[in-house]
């Protein structure tokens, strides 16, 4: 395969393009990605190495590169997005626009230069809380009614379903997926796990939103795409047209994984600082995974004990990649990390 992987440069993405280099010698990897602070080149092996893999900066937006990169490319992983629920309550226009409009441009091009496959990279906050559609709380199934509670999760709906009607309506070859919160090594830390691990490491708080009651369901990045190449690895009519939900099944509340990361790194709960919830925050996402089990016979294998150990020792180990992100001066990052100082009451109790 010679693969297009859009947003390879980051968490996920860059993760997905090293599985591969690592585990299929003849396939060939090219990156294109905006390099927005969420992508880093150090998330990568180095290119003038790896003769397998190319990189182009761009913006997938932009019609004529995604013609250039897209050409000679059997299959596409489009990853790129903006994805941090946060951001997107401040700036949700740059959500719109990469998230929507540049999918769509990567679709039209992909439907003219006849792809083989076209693995689109959803999210389960596409379902908004998980529940039934009589709102009893259950994990998700693809077949529910998408209710994005988020600017974010509303432009991954955009994409997710232009993706699925570009099936519907020109046959291209889609595979949708829709997985749970990912963590481990190269996450950005403004996501909940790296910027607990951090503020942990650093002896700042750590942040907790409300009460810190709202879960997820943790999923290793190695086994969400250890999923996505098996999925590009099975006979089109298994997976052509499909959704599939990826997890782990490890759901977590905020506060446990506070009080987790504390106890890891030996540090005092007195570090624990419940902070003003986001507006609109999910409860529950939970993924019901057993279509993914029963037509690929996938499942997740690291328990969240044995990664998030093995991802706070990375982050122990890598000082210089967080040095090189704070060295961006990143504001919106710098407040997230300082958050934690604005403790507030909750239920009357001082934290
Ligand atoms: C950053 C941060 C988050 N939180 C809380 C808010 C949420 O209840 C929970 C998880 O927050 P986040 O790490 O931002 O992740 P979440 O909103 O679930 O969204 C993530 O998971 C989604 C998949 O469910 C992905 O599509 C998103 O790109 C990814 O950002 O932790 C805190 O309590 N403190 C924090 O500092």
């Amino acid at each position: 395969m010679r693969i297009l992987v859009t947003g390879g440069a980051g968490f996920i993405g860059s993760t997905f393009v090293r599985h591969i280099l690592a585990t299929y010698p003849t396939d060939e990897i090219v990156v294109l990605d905006k390099l927005t602070y969420a992508g880093n080149l150090a998330n990568l092996p180095p290119l003038s190495t790896t003769p397998r893999l190319s990189f182009i900066k761009g913006d997938i937006c932009d019609e004529t590169i995604v013609e250039q990169a897209m050409s000679d490319c059997d299959t596409v992983v489009h990853f790129a997005a903006e994805t941090h629920v946060d951001r997107s309550l401040l700036q949700a226009r740059d959500f719109m626009r990469t998230n929507v409009q540049g999918t769509y441009v990567l679709l039209e091009v992909a439907r003219r230069q006849q792809v083989r496959h076209f693995l689109h990279i959803s999210t389960d906050e596409v379902y908004g809380n998980a529940c039934s559609p009589d709102g009893v709380s259950r994990p998700s199934q693809e077949t529910d009614t998408l209710l994005p509670l988020s600017p974010y999760a509303a432009s991954k709906v955009g994409a997710d379903t232009l993706a699925f009607s570009y099936w519907a309506s020109y046959g291209l070859p889609v595979t949708i997926t829709r997985c749970s919160n990912n963590y481990g090594p190269y996450q950005y830390p403004e996501k909940q796990l790296p910027l607990f691990i951090l503020n942990a490491l650093e002896d700042r708080p750590l942040p907790v939103y409300g009460h810190g009651e709202h879960s997820r369901d943790w999923i290793h990045v190695q086994d969400h795409v250890e999923a996505l190449t098996l999925i590009l690895h099975q006979p089109e009519s298994r997976v052509i047209g499909q959704i599939f939900n990826i997890g782990a099944h490890e759901e977590r509340s905020t506060l446990q994984n506070a009080r987790v990361v504390l106890e890891i790194l030996e540090k005092p709960e007195s570090l624990l600082s419940f902070v003003e919830d986001r507006p609109g925050n999910v409860q529950r996402h939970a993924v019901d995974t057993s279509k993914i089990a029963r037509q690929l016979g996938w499942r997740a294998r690291i328990p969240f004990a044995v990664g998030l150990r093995q991802t706070i020792d990375w982050y122990h180990a890598h000082p210089t990649w967080i040095n090189t992100i704070k060295e961006q001066r990143n504001e919106f990052l710098a407040a997230a990390l300082q958050r934690g100082m604005q403790s507030r009451s909750v239920d009357g109790v001082a934290h």
